[in-house]
């Protein structure tokens, strides 16, 4: 990515600016402008149907593929445009992963899981490839669960399991982002915990962006709250400011139940 524009006023590792987005005829965004910090847990909370997901999925570019989204305005990682036609995807998705809200491991073994990535961008030494797997599983808190098994299918797994092993996918082609969207909403309370636990251990390492419709569970992990309603983003901030004082109506009725 050394030849795209350097776009000198984004100083955070992601910034949001003057950012639209259609599907055909409805516009899901609506001229966001969000900064996300570095090393934090952000949260991106609202009512179903106000674009969180939109707003995720654009940040990994997902929705190209999806034949009447359009966008305007910009969304730029370390300071470039990720929507710059420069921009190497491949590159690009693996310094920003994503995550689902259904666990999706590939029909293969666990270890074959986490050292798929690896093998997409070329890494042919078995024994670093081993090593990483291991290492990966360790910082998705798998690996005690797994060691023994490295060889069986994937498929075999808990639900909670699958997510962690989905996390240590990601984590596999060190990445410096992770995006979930919903990671925890198939999972029960025991697996869910579990997740939110490895979310902040990885936050000393990575930068997490989740969206969640969980606003007990944005308020436990987050560090910053991004609160949109149809579109918009309605207010954003550090978390504990804006529970204790919410700037806008909306937010504050959200915050008490009253939309959503
Ligand atoms: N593939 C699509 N095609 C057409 N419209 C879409 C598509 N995906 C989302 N939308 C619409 O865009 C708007 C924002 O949807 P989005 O999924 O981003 O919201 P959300 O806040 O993530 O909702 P939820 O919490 O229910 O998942 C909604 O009106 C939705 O119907």
């Amino acid at each position: 990515m050394a030849t795209e524009t350097i776009i000198k006023s984004c100083n955070d590792i992601i910034t949001v600016r003057n950012f639209n987005a259609w599907y055909g005829d409805k516009q899901a965004l609506k001229d966001i402008n969000i900064t996300i910090k570095e090393n934090k847990i952000s949260a991106i909370i609202g009512p179903s149907g106000c674009g969180k997901s939109t707003l995720l999925r654009s940040i990994n570019r997902m929705n190209d593929t999806i034949p009447e989204y359009r966008i305007s305005g910009e969304i730029c990682f370390e300071g470039k445009n990720i929507y710059d036609s420069k921009i190497d995807l491949t590159i690009y998705r693996k310094k920003v992963g994503m995550v689902f809200q259904k666990p999706v491991p590939f029909p293969m073994s666990i270890y074959e899981n986490v050292a798929f990535g690896l093998k997409i961008h070329g890494v042919k030494d078995k024994q670093k490839i081993d090593e990483i797997v291991e290492i990966s599983l360790r910082k998705a808190a798998l690996w005690k669960e797994v060691k023994d098994e490295l060889h069986k299918s994937a498929l075999t797994l808990s639900g909670g399991q699958q997510q962690r092993l989905v996390i240590a996918r990601a984590l596999a082609v060190d990445p410096e982002v992770i995006l979930l969207d919903e990671p925890t909403s198939a999972l029960d309370p025991i697996a869910t915990q579990r997740i939110e636990l490895l979310l902040e251990e990885l936050s000393e390492k990575y930068t997490i962006v989740i969206v969640t419709h969980n606003l007990s569970q944005a308020i436990r992990i987050s560090d910053y709250l991004y609160f949109m309603y149809q579109g918009e983003l309605i207010e954003s901030g550090k978390t504990s400011e804006i529970i204790e004082n919410p700037q806008n109506q909306l937010t504050e009725d959200y915050l008490n139940g009253r939309i959503g």
